[in-house]
């Protein structure tokens, strides 16, 4: 399947879960993802979900590592649309965020984190093929973003869905993820 099609039946399909399955198979992709190991993590890229999208709730999945490392600071994407780049940015405790054009609540002020610093990288996606290749919403923020970071940064995705066998139109800018978590499998590339 080629990354159009994809997006279009993903985003549906992830639509058409309904509440009682979404709020079910978020936990059981979060206890899959409390028994990943993980080297020592300074430094996470998340993100906020958008909720009006069905969107995996990544801040479980925050809190369960923040328990891990202890030392552990978040940063969060904010976009340039202009430039269609992202960059990391810091926000401490109480931090403020502001919603950008597509509803994403992005930080205000804050420090940016340089690409480099990161150790682990919550990828947003709406599917991905057995090869960890990925599928979002296709403006390429991410896979811009990702070919700046270390290349032993972990990159990790959470899926309500299993992996498609392949997306076809994969070009030299797609970053494959480390990780998929779905709500029966982990799945490691
Ligand atoms: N929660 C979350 N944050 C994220 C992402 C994400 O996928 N999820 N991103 C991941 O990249 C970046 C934002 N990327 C986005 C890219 C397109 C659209 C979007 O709504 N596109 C419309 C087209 C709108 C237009 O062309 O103006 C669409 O898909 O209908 C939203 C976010 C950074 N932050
Ligand atoms: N590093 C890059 N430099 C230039 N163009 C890029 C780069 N990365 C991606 N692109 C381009 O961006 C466009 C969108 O890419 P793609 O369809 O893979 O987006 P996506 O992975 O669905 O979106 P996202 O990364 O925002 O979640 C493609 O035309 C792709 O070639």
């Amino acid at each position: 399947m080629i990354k159009s099609t994809v997006r279009k039946e993903f985003l549906q399909r992830r639509m058409n879960l309904p509440e009682e399955d979404w709020q079910q198979q978020t936990m059981l992709i979060a206890s899959g993802f409390k028994a990943l190991k993980l080297p020592p993590v300074n430094y996470l890229l998340s993100y906020n979900p958008l909720a009006s999208r069905h969107e995996f709730d990544v801040s479980i999945c925050e809190d369960i590592l923040k328990e891990q490392h202890m030392m552990m600071r978040v940063a969060w994407p904010k976009i340039h649309v202009d430039l269609l780049d992202m960059e990391a940015v810091l926000v401490e405790k109480d931090g403020l965020f502001i919603k950008n054009r597509f509803n994403i609540l992005e930080p205000i002020g804050g420090a940016t984190v340089q690409p480099k610093q990161l150790d682990l990288i919550f990828v947003p996606l709406l599917a991905f093929d057995v090869r960890g290749y990925r599928v979002g919403y296709g403006k390429g923020y991410y896979d811009r973003y990702l070919t700046q970071c270390r290349p032993d940064a972990i990159k990790v995705g959470f899926s309500f869905f299993d992996a498609i066998e392949y997306i076809e139109d994969i070009d030299e800018f797609d970053v494959p993820l480390n990780f998929c978590i779905t709500p029966h499998r982990i799945y490691e590339f």
